[in-house]
């Protein structure tokens, strides 16, 4: 196709010199200008000197009127001449291949800092093609920042600390610790963190700029069709702002992102096995963001009059590692206010409209689109929500004897606040009033997590479960549906405060111990699912292993005793085995097990994912 686009080079210009630019269609003039927190721009780079001398020309041609670009492709016929075929785009902003960084930067990336300095979320990430300028941009865009942090007086407000990692398939590496591995986990707050990562504080531009420039000398590249230095990981630049003023709020956060780019399969030819896997696995991660694009846009999308539709709309945000960072963007259950700006960064060669067309595809069904975030109202049974004011009134009431001084413990700290704080420093500030003892700082600090943690458990009495409202009483909390419950925690006695061991039932799932000695699949976690006590198991069954499961099998004839020789509580379980994703587990109803009260250690939370049928840790 390249060689007959080539050969028809002149026929093509001619074409696109006598194209009539349409009045954008009802689709393509979706009002963009109300976006609130999501932003969509285009970047075209310009056309490269190697490409100019091959005889490529452009192809996207942005209009006079902001936010409107044509695309124009030429068509093959099967007889005759070729014609043109013209397509029209709209998004938020364009910068045309003219158009300096600085512009960009001003537009997109300098509105998201007095966001993220009240304690919001900032994420700019750029998306396209290999080679259409997502590094070049964003390079340029973390040199700019350099210079608004510390020439202004935002570092001076807040104190700066900043990690660097690139994400390889669903594996991540420490840019600023010469790629060590590391973990992305959710906290209890439901924030994602770099677990083992390197954050470094940053207290001049030259600092900053000099990270920078060790993180990109660690990054992963290689040569591609198009393009010699293409990355072959996502990139991504966290910048903490540390709240250091007096005024109780959350630390926010910017993170800049450099998606690696998507090869088309032609592109592939000369690839090793090697560079195939790793291009398979930039694409599941990249069509895994699209799903999500996908998912929050029909969200927005849906009628008024299809609100339930509205609320069960899935978005896999939980499939990749890269999506995983972004939870922010695409997890409606979020607290956290977060906003993001979005480039789709093109190559405007008529060689690759293909792909730049799905790429203005994206960023056009991302215009209008607003992620609405849950209101963190103020629940007394959940600590993260409480003020100031009430985690003073809290300490005063629940610290014991001696009271724990709340102006020592939390001058201004609100609830979410007083979790973050390290177990040792909770425990200095509490030893600074008179009379308090190591133990009683100890226990008061358990006695608060574990309020806190219990909350993350038990819904609160204004959640939404699958779109139906959660009862405050039990009895009609009871009523919702069974089929309504997705997480094994939702079947969980509100309040219920005994240890799990005195309430196992069936479907509770359970991590074991080295004790259940039975080859599992992943050597991490030994999970299993309770069905039912070994003791009501009929005669002449048998479990995984092929042993009998109730040798001593007696239940019609006494029952509620214990089989003959049976000293321990013993359960008959289901096995639940490492899934095909990352973090994913499927229970494995089939391959059963018996396993002593014992050796279970703890309860765990499995939350069921309707789209790729897996369960995932919650
Ligand atoms: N706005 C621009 N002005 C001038 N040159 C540019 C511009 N944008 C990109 N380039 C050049 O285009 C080439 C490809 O850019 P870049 O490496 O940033 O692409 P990419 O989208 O990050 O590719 P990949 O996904 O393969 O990493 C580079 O040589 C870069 O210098």
């Amino acid at each position: 196709m390249e060689q007959y686009l080539l050969a028809n080079v002149s026929r093509y210009q001619s074409l696109v010199q006598r194209f009539v630019p349409q009045p954008p269609t009802t689709t393509e003039n979706k009002d963009v200008a109300n976006c609130s927190n999501i932003s969509v721009a285009i970047r075209i780079r310009p056309i490269l000197d190697h490409e100019m001398v091959s005889g490529q020309v452009p192809a996207i041609f942005p209009r006079s009127e902001n936010g409107v670009v044509d695309l124009h492709e030429l068509k093959r016929v099967v007889r005759g001449l070729p014609t043109l075929n013209s397509s029209s785009f709209r998004v938020g902003n364009v910068f045309g291949a003219d158009c300096a960084t600085e512009t960009l930067y001003t537009n997109m990336l300098r509105p998201l800092l007095p966001f993220v300095w009240e304690g919001g979320i900032g994420t700019l990430f750029a998306f396209g093609q290999t080679g259409s300028g997502k590094t070049y941009t964003i390079s340029e865009v973390e040199r700019l920042l350099a210079e608004t942090l510390f020439d202004g007086a935002w570092a001076t407000q807040r104190k700066l600390h900043v990690s660097m990692f690139e994400l390889a398939g669903n594996s991540a590496y420490d840019l600023l610790d010469s790629r060590a591995p590391f973990s992305i986990l959710e906290d209890s707050f439901g924030n994602t963190q770099l677990v083992g990562a390197q954050e470094l504080a940053i207290n001049s531009k030259s600092e900053f700029l000099a990270l920078i420039e060790k993180a990109t000398s660690f990054r992963q590249t290689a040569g591609t069709e198009k393009n010699d230095g293409s990355s072959r990981s996502h990139a991504i630049c966290r910048i903490r702002a540390v709240n250091i003023s007096p005024e109780p709020s959350e630390d926010g956060i910017l993170y800049l992102i450099d998606l690696a780019g998507s090869e088309a399969a032609r592109d592939l030819s000369n690839h090793s096995a090697d560079r195939m896997k790793e291009t398979r696995e930039i694409n599941i991660s990249l069509s895994i963001l699209k799903d999500c694009i996908r998912g929050i846009a029909s969200t927005n999308n849906t009628p008024e009059t299809s609100k339930k539709r509205q609320k069960d709309q899935y978005i896999p945000f939980r499939q990749s590692t890269l999506t995983k960072v972004l939870k922010h963007v695409f997890d409606p259950s979020g607290t956290r206010s977060s906003t993001t700006a979005v480039l789709a960064c093109i190559n405007p060669s008529f060689l690759d409209t293909s792909a730049s067309k799905n790429t203005l595809r994206y960023a056009h069904m991302l215009c209008a689109t607003e992620v609405k975030y849950q209101s963190v109202e103020h629940n007394p049974a959940i600590p993260k929500t409480w003020s100031n004011k009430f985690v003073r009134s809290y300490i005063t009431k629940e610290s014991g004897s001696p009271v724990i001084s709340p102006s020592i413990l939390a001058p201004q700290e609100s609830g979410a606040q007083l979790l973050a704080i390290p177990l040792n420093k909770f425990i200095a500030r509490c030893l600074r009033t008179k009379g308090v003892t190591d133990n009683q700082a100890k226990a008061f600090h358990a006695k608060l997590w574990r309020l806190h943690i219990d909350s993350t458990h038990a819904p609160r009495s204004d959640q939404k479960l699958n779109g139906d409202l959660v009862q405050k009483d039990h009895t009609a909390r009871e009523s919702v549906s069974p089929m309504t419950y997705i997480s094994s925690r939702d079947l969980m006695s509100k309040g219920d405060m005994r240890t799990f061991k005195d309430r196992i039932r069936p479907g509770m799932v359970v991590c074991c111990n080295a004790m259940v000695d039975v080859p599992w699949t992943s050597s991490q976690q030994k999970l299993v699912m309770v069905l039912c006590p070994q003791k009501v198991v009929g005669k002449n069954m048998k479990d995984a292993l092929g042993n009998e499961i109730n040798s001593g099998y007696c239940l019609s004839q006494h029952e509620n005793t214990e089989p003959t020789g049976a000293t321990h509580q013993r359960y008959l379980c289901a096995m639940v085995l490492s899934g095909g994703l990352a973090d994913s587990y499927e229970v494995s109803i089939w391959r059963q097990i018996v396993v002593d009260l014992s050796s279970m250690e703890t309860e765990i939370s499995l939350e069921y994912d309707p789209a790729t049928r897996y369960y995932h840790i919650c």
